[in-house]
């Protein structure tokens, strides 16, 4: 596809034309449909919409922060049925990751209580990382002994972690200096995207800590990589990516994820992603993150599908 076939501007005919011919359709959550707590508008009345339409729906975030289960309520409590099987997020989608290699061991995860949910449901054990762990404040010399690390830990798993500190990058570091300790992150986001001037770091910038002191490289299970598809597949086998649209707001994760799986994807700039940053990447050569659509928000998209 080539930069002036792509990011076409989504019209009321492309609307149609993408509910008729397609089956499935995957939403990002952070950035299409609400930056937390506010919910966009026309977001839950689109899900209800295709729904009825017969469409088949997956949530694919890369939001480690809460479990398959919150987002089901989540989802519930805003007005529409979703089942937690529909809701393909990273602290869930971390727990398959280590059943599927049948994983043996104690893991440090740099996460929130979310990611320890997951884990434990699917019988992983937690040593440490989860929660505040301040550095002393008469701290001069960190000595290992210190540190009460646990010779069992086999896994270090970096997540988005709103308790971040210089210790638990020091520990998750120090236990991937053990060649046999398996690196895994849920995903690189830069930031979450947040409809003022604030600037959240993403997991991506813990990730970053982490790697650049242990001068190791992870597994990042989240998009813009396989694996969450690979989840929607064993959720629902007969999943045809040409028949399947990925909606996002972020190019190098959900655009990317979903040109690399084959399917349509369309791009909201109620997110990461702005029209001029768009407009910057199509003088470029990154195929991979340019969207086959592109439109304002979900309301749009919706106006378009409901108009006659
Ligand atoms: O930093 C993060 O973890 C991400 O920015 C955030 O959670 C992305 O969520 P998504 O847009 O994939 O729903
Ligand atoms: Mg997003």
């Amino acid at each position: 596809m080539s930069a002036s076939e792509s990011c076409t501007r989504l019209t009321e005919a492309h609307s149609k034309s993408l509910l008729n011919n397609h089956d499935t359709f995957l939403f990002d959550c952070d950035g299409v449909l609400w930056n937390f707590p506010e919910i966009f508008p026309g977001a839950v009345e689109l899900l209800n919409y295709l729904t009825e339409h017969g469409k088949q729906l997956f949530f694919v975030t890369n939001n480690s922060t809460k479990t398959q289960d919150d987002y089901a309520k989540r989802f519930n409590d805003i007005g529409y049925k979703a089942k937690p099987e529909q809701i393909i997020c990273t602290a869930w989608l971390t727990a398959q990751h280590l059943k599927s290699i049948d994983f043996k061991g104690r893991c440090y995860v740099l996460g929130m209580h979310s990611m320890a949910h997951e884990l434990e449901r699917e019988g992983f054990e937690i040593c440490g990382g989860i929660g505040p762990d301040p550095l002393a404040s008469d701290a001069t010399a960190i000595k290992t002994d210190k540190l009460n690390l646990d010779p069992n830990v086999n896994c270090v798993i970096s997540a988005l972690d709103l308790h971040v500190s210089y210790i638990k990058i020091l520990k998750a570091a120090t236990y991937l200096n053990r060649p046999n300790v398996l690196f895994l992150a849920t995903n690189d986001d830069a930031s979450l995207p947040q409809s003022d001037e604030v600037i959240m770091p993403g997991a991506g910038t813990i990730l970053a800590s982490v790697a650049t002191a242990a001068c190791r490289s992870p597994t990042i299970l989240g998009k813009p990589h396989a694996p969450m598809f690979d989840a929607i597949r064993s959720v629902f086998p007969n999943v045809d990516p040409k028949r399947t649209v990925m909606i996002g707001d972020r190019v190098e994760t959900d655009i990317a994820f979903g040109n690399r799986q084959g399917t349509t994807t369309l791009l909201v700039f109620s997110g990461a992603t702005s029209e001029k940053y768009l407009d910057s990447l199509k003088q470029g050569d990154e195929r991979d993150l340019l969207p086959s659509f592109c439109v304002k928000d979900v309301q749009q998209f919706l106006n378009f599908l409901k108009s006659n």
